[in-house]
């Protein structure tokens, strides 16, 4: 039971993000949305189903220290006390060879999916840390938990994901040492890298696309389900022992090139 969860969750307007909000909430906890402006219109109709003393909306850009020093404040200001928990999943995906038909790679897409994916990352695990190290200490001297999302591109980035592949693997390069900075405080830092799962950042895709994609994970053979990776952050919760380390939740897949 999460029941003692205060928690921020960005990019949880949709997709793995809104999963691990309903699943917070559903196990007794609260939560914070933090997502773009252009997303509160998603983001209310999540509060009208788990209700708005479980759930408050932010609007967020994480890439900016203002927004989220605002929803850290919220939380706060909502008499739910520092969050003890943040998870990142505000991120964004582009297709761009490094050379292309068209030329080279744009840096300046390639700065902006590295700024969102992994600066936002990083901006939330500094800010909602120092927010954490102002909780008393549980039975472990733990105070907080801190979760990122990354990708299985970080290990089997394909071609066309040059800077989507190196905007997670920075995530996962960090997850030890962020880990290792913030253990003096009693805050963990965990990192999920998901495979596929069928959210709208593939339900774009033209739905034989969708069939095919699932057919090649090995075991179970279909897309992964939202509330899944939403399961497994709830685990990484509730175990003081998991810290400094990346778990993949790919049903066994390893892309292709
Ligand atoms: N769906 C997958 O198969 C998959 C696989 C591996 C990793 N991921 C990662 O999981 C995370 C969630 O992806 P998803 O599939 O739920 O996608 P999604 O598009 O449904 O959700 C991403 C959310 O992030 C928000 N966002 C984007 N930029 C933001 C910013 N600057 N500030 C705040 N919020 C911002 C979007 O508004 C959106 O609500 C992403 O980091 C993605 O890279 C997804
Ligand atoms: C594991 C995930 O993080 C990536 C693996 C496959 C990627 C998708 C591949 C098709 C792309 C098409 C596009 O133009 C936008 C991005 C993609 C949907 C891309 C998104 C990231 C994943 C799912």
């Amino acid at each position: 039971m999460l029941s003692k969860t205060v928690s921020l969750v960005t990019g949880s307007a949709s997709g793995l993000g809104r999963a691990t909000v309903e699943r917070i909430v559903s196990s007794g906890g609260k939560a914070i949305i933090c997502d773009l402006p252009s997303q509160s219109s998603l983001a209310d109709s999540i509060i009208d189903s788990l209700g708005s003393d479980n759930v408050k909306f932010s609007p967020c850009d994480v890439t900016q220290s203002s927004d989220v020093t605002a929803a850290l404040d919220l939380s706060e200001n909502s008499g739910w006390g520092p969050v003890n928990c943040a998870v990142s999943c505000a991120g964004i995906a582009t297709a761009s060879k490094t050379l292309g038909r068209k030329g080279p790679h744009s840096l300046e897409m390639f700065s902006n999916v590295l700024a969102v994916n992994t600066v936002g990352t990083f901006n939330v695990i500094r800010l909602a840390s120092e927010r954490m190290s102002t909780l008393d200490p549980d039975d472990n001297g733990q105070r907080g938990v801190i979760i990122n999302t990354a990708s299985i591109a970080a290990y089997d980035g394909q071609v066309g994901q040059a800077a989507y592949a190196a905007s997670k693997g920075a995530i996962v390069g960090l997850t030890l040492p962020c880990a290792r900075d913030l253990s003096g405080v009693g805050v963990r830092v965990m990192t999920i890298a998901p495979g596929l799962f069928l959210t709208p950042l593939l339900a774009g895709l033209p739905e034989k696309v969708q069939e095919e994609m699932g057919k090649q994970i090995p075991c179970p053979r279909r897309l992964g389900d939202p509330s899944e990776f939403g399961k497994l952050v709830e685990s990484i919760i509730e175990n003081p022992m998991l810290n400094g380390e990346v778990i993949r939740i790919d049903g066994g897949y390893r892309m292709p090139p």
